[in-house]
């Protein structure tokens, strides 16, 4: 620190949310009023065990069931609000503090796994815009691991290395803000000579690379030096696929040694594809990180790390130095472990239909948990320290070889004989077996949400950390853009999630010792996500079958309990609206977002809890289904016209399908029943008004399995199997209660 007498000016600031003092107020009465409901539920429980039948024995039950689900995962939502803080950063201070000559090195980690679902072209792209950072480039090192260990991966990357000698000057000299190549011609830059040559490069690169994964090979032609040759032959091997491989360690751009077109060294950029074997677990993407973090601690051994999705590009160059303002050695916070950046996306349409944007998960939660102990890890746009993978802030453990020590100081050039050797030892398959890795080092096996389960435990070592969501997204990425794909990723997250809130570190348990209530409370509510599953599907069924049947369930809507329920739904609902639309949301969005709730509810949370069971008792095994970034053209079209992505028969339509025919039965039913009856509407009222909120959010189910005739429809095979089912369904409840 420079020695001035006046204080330096600040490089980050907090504000609590004034909105605390409302939410806490605000909790204190709908506590009671579920605490009111609750033992109302008790009461009739009790009373319908010795008077009533068997059947409005199993209605209390399951309404008791439901609310009791929804009141728990209510209470954790608590921890989002009680203190919701505000930060800001200022990098333009940071040369009070730091010479830029003096700035920490970074390690950036991008991850691919599968060509054909993730476009090379496209991990490039990612690449390309980190390298181009506002930072000095001999301290940035790029690496990526390409599990796919494919030789189209490695030849984007070959071209990719080229090209950035071009464009990173070009960064440099045009102030370029929209680093990625791909959003810069896609945005209006300025039409110059210049600009015009780049971009023809740039088409061309992406041309060579597009067609080599069409056709699955390199073409002779886009071979031109024996030393790309050399590299593309390791992947000729007849043995070589990707489930089984060598490692594979390509310097690709050496920061001592490559220089761009004006002369200036590049940032290092290495690939890696870590060895595989059948007979070895490679822990997906939890695993190919781990890989990364040695292969770099040999190569380059940096303090700070970012890691990043093959789906997301960096928007700002100024991100490295915002980071600084809270990782810099003397900012003042020595046990903040990482800095996460929230998730945020490009190309979403205007409603938002499948609520990509995740605007809880991402962006209201962590402002609450900011308040708290720090957000969760969301496994992109997050710079760590490095120290935090080798134990607590004030428990070190060391790693089983001085090598990987995050203070070791590498001394030999990156491409040195011992450093790569070095590094495929520390790639190699079976480097883990006896060591820490996974389990206290590293990033952490067991759960198929790799990203959400290390934060957590590194919360409870007692690493705090800091959410830095500033106005220009500092990175953007891509969403699904086909329901079957959104509930697939939501299904994998949700077996992730129960992994973790059934394991021996449950937040429940494990976790409320570790770090405390209100942060073991927001840790569970992610947990148990699957959970709401049961008081969703409940409310989507029970009311509208009882209806059909002309069984009321639900009190009178001049009965003093039916303003209890009035309450708590209004309430819950108006809050979540205030919420969203209080962070930069619409009520559009909003409205996508709490019907997205319903349709996991039914399919992804209900799917990915059998699966997790299932696999709990041994009858499968589940992998990382990594979500297709492949845009169709018609599907894009659709979907920026805002309609729903069906077209394949996925099993997770069926339920979403059923809850939707049999919501309008009844609410249709519902009306017949009020008319015939006396004083009926006072009576069902609130299962129509439930089977009425179904058929609202279920309109665009109706228009795709009846009006239309576009590939994206629901399939008629889905439709009939599902009025199948409704039939057959409504046909037993029948039988039982007559
Ligand atoms: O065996 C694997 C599987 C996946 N990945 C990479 O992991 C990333 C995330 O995969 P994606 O299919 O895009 O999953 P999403 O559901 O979109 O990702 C979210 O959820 C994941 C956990 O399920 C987190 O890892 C991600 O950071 C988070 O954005 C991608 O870069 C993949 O290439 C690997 O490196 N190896
Ligand atoms: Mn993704």
């Amino acid at each position: 620190m420079k020695t001035t007498t006046t204080t330096p000016p600040p490089l980050h600031s907090l504000r609590p949310l004034r909105r605390r003092h409302f939410n806490r107020l605000f909790a204190a009465a709908y506590t009671a009023a579920i605490l009111s409901l609750l033992y109302h539920h008790t009461l009739t429980l009790l009373q319908s065990t010795t008077t009533t039948t068997t059947v409005s024995l199993s209605i209390s039950l399951l309404l008791f069931l439901s609310d009791a689900i929804l009141a728990y995962m209510w209470s954790t939502t608590q921890s989002f609000r009680m203190n919701p803080v505000h930060r800001r950063s200022f990098p333009e201070n940071l040369p009070e503090f730091q010479d830029r000559k003096d700035f920490p090195a970074v390690d950036i980690f991008i991850c691919t796994a599968d060509p054909h679902k993730e476009p090379p072209v496209g991990v490039a792209n990612t690449a390309l815009s980190v390298m181009a950072y506002d930072y000095p480039t001999e301290k940035l090192s790029v690496y990526v691991s390409d599990d796919g260990g494919s030789e189209l991966t490695a030849f984007a990357f070959m071209e990719a290395a080229k090209f950035g000698k071009v464009w990173l000057p070009f960064c440099r000299e045009n102030d370029v803000t929209d680093t990625c190549p791909d959003a810069y011609f896609a945005s209006n830059y300025a039409l110059t000579d210049k600009s015009l040559e780049i971009k023809m490069m740039y088409e061309s690169m992406k041309m060579k690379v597009e067609n080599a994964v069409e056709k699955g090979k390199i073409s002779e032609e886009y071979i031109t030096s024996e030393e790309e040759r050399q590299i593309l032959s390791q992947y000729c091997n007849k043995d070589f696929n990707r489930q089984s491989h060598p490692s594979v360690i390509q310097v690709l751009l050496n920061s001592n040694k490559d220089k761009d077109v004006t002369g200036k060294y590049m940032p290092n950029l290495v690939y890696v594809s870590r060895e595989k074997r059948k007979t070895s677990p490679h822990h997906f993407k939890a695993g190919a990180l781990n890989a990364l973090l040695r292969v770099s601690a040999s190569m380059t051994n940096s303090p700070i790390i970012l890691t990043l999705d093959c789906d997301m590009y960096s928007n700002d160059p100024l991100t490295v130095q915002r980071v600084l303002c809270y990782l810099a050695v003397n900012s003042g916070n020595t046990d903040c472990g990482y800095v996460q950046f929230p998730q945020r996306y490009h190309g979403l349409n205007k409603s938002d239909i499948y609520a990509s944007e995740h605007k809880r998960l991402f962006l209201a939660n962590p402002i609450g948990m900011d308040g708290l102990n720090g957000p969760n890890y969301v496994g992109t746009g997050c710079f760590f320290r490095r120290r935090v993978f080798f134990g607590g802030p004030f428990s070190y453990i060391d790693p089983e070889n001085p090598d990987l020590d995050p203070n070791h100081i590498v001394d030999k050039p990156i491409n040195s004989k011992e450093v790569l050797g070095m590094a495929h030892h520390f790639a190699s398959c079976n480097y883990e077996n006896q060591t820490n890795w996974g389990s206290k080092l590293g990033f952490r096996y067991g759960s198929l949400v790799e990203d959400y389960y290390t934060g957590y435990r590194l919360q409870c070592e007692g690493w705090r950390s800091v959410f830095c969501d500033p106005k220009r997204p500092a990175f953007l990425g891509d969403v699904p853009i086909s329901l079957n794909d959104v509930l697939s990723q939501t299904k994998r997250w949700s077996i992730g999630l129960l992994e973790v809130g059934f394991s021996k570190y449950s937040p429940i348990t494990f976790g409320v010792k570790a770090m405390g209530i209100l942060m073991a409370q927001a840790y569970a509510n992610y947990a148990f996500w699957p959970i709401w599953s049961i008081p969703i599907t409940i409310y989507a069924f029970a009311p509208s079958i009882a209806l059909l049947q002309g069984i009321p369930i639900f009190p009178k809507v001049h009965e003093p309990r039916f303003s209890l329920y009035a309450f708590l739904f209004l309430g819950a609902y108006v809050q979540d609206c205030l919420d969203f639309i209080s962070t930069r949301g619409t009520f559009q969005r909003w409205w996508s977002d709490q019907r997205i709730w319903l349709i996991r509810g039914l399919s992804s949370f209900l799917f990915g809890s059998i699966e997790y069971t299932s696999k709990r008792l041994g009858m499968a095994t589940h992998g990382f289904n990594v979500t297709s970034k492949v845009m169709d053209n018609e599907q894009s079209k659709r979907y920026n016209q805002g309609m729903f992505e069906f077209g394949v028969a996925s099993p997770m339509f069926v339920p979403l399908a059923m809850a939707a025919i049999l919501n309008l039965a009844a609410f249709l039913g519902g009306f017949v029943l009020v008319l015939k009856k006396e004083g009926g509407f006072d009576r069902f009222f609130m299962q129509i008004f439930i089977a009425g909120f179904g058929v609202l959010n279920s309109l665009p189910f109706y228009e795709a399995m009846v009006l239309r005739s576009d590939k994206g429809k629901m399939p008629m095979k889905t439709t009939i199997t599902s009025t199948l089912l409704v039939g057959i369904l409504y046909g037993i409840c029948f039988l039982c209660t007559n």
